[in-house]
């Protein structure tokens, strides 16, 4: 198996190392190409992702991302020039995120609630293109724009998607947009539900508004199954989701090619984590998590579920904050 690497920003390096290690216990002949890409190789050469980079990816069987993103770039550059551009180029337009409710592991919830949910979160549109502009900049007069973008093409693709994921879980699928309010959208994401939703006709369909979402995800979790929602609300709830399952600590992604043709690339659904970069206190379980969706992708099943179940005993056994590095050591020694 031949895996891009990209450690990137912040915590990003420190996860990425306690990943590749559970990787290694688990499959034999991983591979492992090693990008420098992040705040400091702009810095050192104002380079952010070059074409070469790009060409040199693309002959990996996947990509382990750790997190992008700096304090000392200006917002959006690196994510934008970097992540963004990855998800782009390489049509990653299934944002996969699941949440678990791992045995044992405290929520902020009322009640035991069980948690077992996916976002499907659409990749490549939305308010993400960069299609805007602004005028009169800094001025008082300014105008900025943000318009997202939502193709019948790439809806339906990622709606399909989450059809097919609900058929082989609970066969529950539920809408998630703001049709009261953004009715271009909204109406194009919800016929295309209906429409595609006939050829799944045991999966029943619903529909939520993404403020009430925000609510039922922290009143009553277990309502969901798949979800699947537009570039920016698939951001903003997987957060949330993230936070009620068990932290963002163990949220783990994939951006996924579902043709096939380009590398899909896990990363842990946190960012760089500037507060607490550097002093080994960042939780790797999203990582290695991160790293057991590779290998389902990659069709390793087995290994895939040796990990989980690593993690999932090692999350059972946890009393209290443990390091980094520990974290690691501990899911490895289970291996
Ligand atoms: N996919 C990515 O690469 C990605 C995702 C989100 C944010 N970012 C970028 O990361 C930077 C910081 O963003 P932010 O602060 O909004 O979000 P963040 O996810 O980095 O951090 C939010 C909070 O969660 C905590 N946290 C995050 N990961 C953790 C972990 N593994 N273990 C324990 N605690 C953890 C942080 O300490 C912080 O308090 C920004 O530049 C942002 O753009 C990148
Ligand atoms: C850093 C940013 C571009 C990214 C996103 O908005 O998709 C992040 O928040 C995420 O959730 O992966
Ligand atoms: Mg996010």
């Amino acid at each position: 198996m031949r895996l891009a690497v990209i450690a990137g920003d912040g915590i990003g390096p420190e996860v990425i190392g306690e990943a590749l290690q559970v990787l290694d216990v688990v499959v034999d002949g991983v591979e492992t190409t090693e990008y420098d890409l992040g705040a400091r190789r702009y810095h050192a050469t104002g380079e952010l992702l070059t074409d070469a980079d790009l060409a040199s990816i693309r002959e990996h069987d996947a990509i382990l991302l750790g997190a992008i993103g700096d304090p000392s770039v200006p917002s959006g550059v690196l994510e934008r020039g970097l992540l963004l551009t990855m998800r782009f180029a390489l049509d990653h337009h299934v944002n996969l995120r699941p949440s678990v409710r791992y045995p044992n592991v405290a929520v902020p919830l009322a009640g035991d609630p069980s948690i077992d949910f996916v976002v499907v979160r659409e990749g490549t549109e939305g308010p993400y293109t960069g299609n805007g502009g602004a005028i009169r900049t800094g001025t008082p007069h300014e105008v900025a724009t943000e318009v997202s973008l939502n193709t019948r093409f790439g809806v339906e693709r990622v709606v399909r998607y989450a059809f097919e994921r609900a058929q082989v879980r609970r066969k529950k699928l539920t809408l998630v947009h703001k049709t009261n309010v953004l009715a271009f959208a909204g109406s194009l994401w919800q016929r295309t539900v209906d429409e595609v939703g006939r050829g799944y006709p045991d999966v029943a369909t619903d529909y939520c508004h993404v403020d009430a979402a925000t609510i039922h995800m922290v009143t009553d979790p277990g309502r969901f199954d798949v979800i699947v929602t537009d570039n920016l609300f698939g951001d903003i709830i997987t957060d949330i989701a993230a936070a009620v399952s068990g932290g963002i600590g163990l949220a783990a992604s994939g951006n996924i090619d579902a043709t096939g043709t380009n590398p899909s690339m896990f990363e842990p659904v946190h960012g760089s984590a500037p507060d607490i970069a550097g002093q080994d206190k960042a939780d790797p379980t999203a990582a290695i998590l991160s790293g057991a969706l590779l290998l389902r992708h990659l069709g390793d099943t087995a290994a895939a579920e040796r990990v989980e179940m690593a993690v999932a005993a090692d999350l059972a056994e946890r009393t209290g904050p443990v390091s980094t590095t520990e974290t690691g050591a501990r899911i490895r020694a289970r291996l």
